[in-house]
């Protein structure tokens, strides 16, 4: 099992030589894309935030978790970016600024990094508001050589691990439904039909898996 504090006397995981600048080319100015639980919780201190998504990646339940939302025994899913041609993933990026980016970095190195086996990539994010004016922005990608990389799955057997599992930070179904509501914000043109699938196949097992009121008292 992964102790938080150790992690954090870790290195923090190097960003990229060129850090994504901010538009108006500051060096100390980073942006950070979200778009798991960093979406909800980014918890780092930032000076600006746009809604919007990337082009040519897919968000895909493919990372396993036993630290945030699951355990040795029984791992959680929490998502990753999948290179995708085709694909666009909503999400959130974060301006930092001056003090805070290294700050923000040190404290994804631990929760992303170091705890849950993301590294990071740079991207092009398109601001919803201005997708005329993208970004370069940081992201945290859980590849298929991290030790945690579990891979597809059919969307029930996902469904399912993410009924069972809870970890450090909660139950993974909150994680789910967290993304989900997100994306209800984003508006009918943001679509993500994986996501979408993993929840109507939550809702068609969750009677069966505990009563209703057992079921709220999991998120
Ligand atoms: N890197 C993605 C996914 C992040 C993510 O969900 N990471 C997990 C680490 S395994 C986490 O921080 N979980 C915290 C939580 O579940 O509240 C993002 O940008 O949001």
């Amino acid at each position: 099992m992964k102790q938080e504090t150790a992690a954090q006397n870790s290195p923090p995981a190097s960003p990229p030589s060129s850090q994504p600048l901010s538009e108006d080319g500051d060096p100390q100015a980073l942006w950070i894309f979200g778009y798991g639980s960093l979406v909800w919780r980014p918890d780092f201190a930032y000076s600006d935030s746009r809604v919007g998504f990337v082009r040519g990646y897919s968000r895909r339940f493919w990372q396993g978790d036993t630290f945030h939302r699951g355990s040795d025994k029984m791992p959680g899913r929490v998502v990753t970016l999948l290179e995708d041609r085709e694909g666009c993933t909503w999400g959130v990026a974060y301006q930092v600024q001056g003090e805070q980016v290294s700050e923000a970095l040190k404290y994804l190195n631990v929760r992303e990094a170091v705890l849950g086996g993301y590294d990071t990539k740079e991207v092009t994010f398109y601001p919803q508001d201005t997708p005329d004016q993208p970004l370069k922005a940081l992201a945290y990608v859980a590849t298929p050589q991290n030790p945690g990389y579990l891979g597809p799955a059919p969307e029930e057997a996902i469904a399912t691990q993410i009924l069972a599992c809870r970890g450090f930070s909660g139950h993974n179904l909150e994680y789910l439904l967290r993304l989900a509501d997100f994306m209800q914000l984003c508006g009918p043109q943001a679509q993500d039909e994986h996501l979408a699938a993993i929840v109507d196949a939550v809702g068609t097992m969750l009677p069966c898996f505990c009563p209703t009121e057992q079921a709220l008292a999991l998120v």
